[in-house]
């Protein structure tokens, strides 16, 4: 019945709008507004504190892109956390990957992964895998209280820099990232978009380069229903043996055997490589950071 609206200030003057048939969640958990609805051709949505989090028709970009850009570019993943991510997605990618031994999370919102159970089975079924711990805290304590090196790669999967992820996009944050992983570590961070938040990424990219002594790439994909329609990550590794992300070395495959049951739906090896060719305006900025 009518249009949900995608109006915040981290967009002035545009918003992208979803037909929504049903709302079938509403809540307000200790830390923001929780919305579910059926929409008319995006299946079930996301809503948090008023921005499109996920839906069922178009999450596969940015979980299995998210997932796998870092995943697929060192040999034999085993240790792996993933911070926010409370929807279970990411987990469920993760979980492709046969070499990991061992996947912590650490979400600050219980009432995120109650509601992605309840409404998103097919995204939450990441939690079911026999590998995964899950943490309800804060994600920068988590890291604090992490011994050092432990990770092979740290996901973090955020919302936006205004609200309860604001500190995940701060230099503070970053050190204890790097910290957490062992020499030749990978992260992976939610970078917002080239067409809305050039200053952001910029910033992103100065503090990334200061805590991250290996390689910082700024990589991107299609999400049709984030604004400006695409979203980009942040990938570094620690000073230690080499990572090229351009190039996977551990590569997953859109028909692998093992996936037969749910293939990849998105990521492949040649859209790894191309996800780091940037516009010109962007690879100035970048660059001359
Ligand atoms: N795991 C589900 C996705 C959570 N991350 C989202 C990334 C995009 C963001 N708004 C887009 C902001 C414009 N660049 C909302 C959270």
């Amino acid at each position: 019945p009518g249009w949900f609206s995608e109006i915040s200030p981290m967009w002035p003057g545009e918003a992208h709008s979803l037909k929504v048939e049903k709302i079938l969640f509403q809540g307000k958990s200790d830390y923001q507004d929780v919305m579910v609805f059926q929409s008319a051709t995006y299946g079930k949505v996301l809503i948090l504190d008023g921005v499109i989090q996920l839906t069922e028709r178009d999450e596969c970009a940015y979980q299995e892109m998210i997932t796998h850009l870092p995943l697929c570019s060192i040999p034999n993943p085993k240790k792996v956390l993933v911070i926010g991510g409370g929807d279970g997605g990411v987990l469920r990618e993760v979980a492709r990957h046969s070499s990991v031994e061992k996947i912590d999370i650490c979400e600050i919102d219980k009432m995120v992964v109650d509601v992605s159970k309840e409404y998103f089975p097919d995204i939450a079924v990441g939690f079911a895998d026999p590998r995964v711990t899950l943490n309800i805290g804060d994600g920068v304590a988590f890291l604090k209280a992490a011994p050092e090196g432990t990770y092979d790669a740290v996901i973090v999967d955020s919302s936006d820099p205004i609200g309860p992820a604001q500190e995940l996009f701060e230099k503070p944050f970053f050190e204890s990232v790097a910290r957490a992983l062992r020499p030749g570590g990978v992260v992976c961070t939610q970078a917002e978009s080239i067409w809305l938040h050039m200053h952001i990424i910029e910033d992103i990219v100065v503090n990334c380069r200061q805590v991250f002594k290996g390689s910082v790439n700024y990589a991107w994909t299609t999400v049709p229903t984030y604004p400006s329609g695409m979203i980009g990550f942040m990938l570094c590794s620690t000073e230690g043996p080499s990572v090229d992300f351009k190039h996977p070395v551990n590569p997953i495959d859109e028909n692998d055997s093992q996936q037969a049951a749910r293939p990849l739906k998105f990521y492949n090896r040649e859209i790894h490589s191309a996800a780091f060719c940037l516009p010109s305006f962007a690879k100035r900025a970048i660059a001359s950071k």
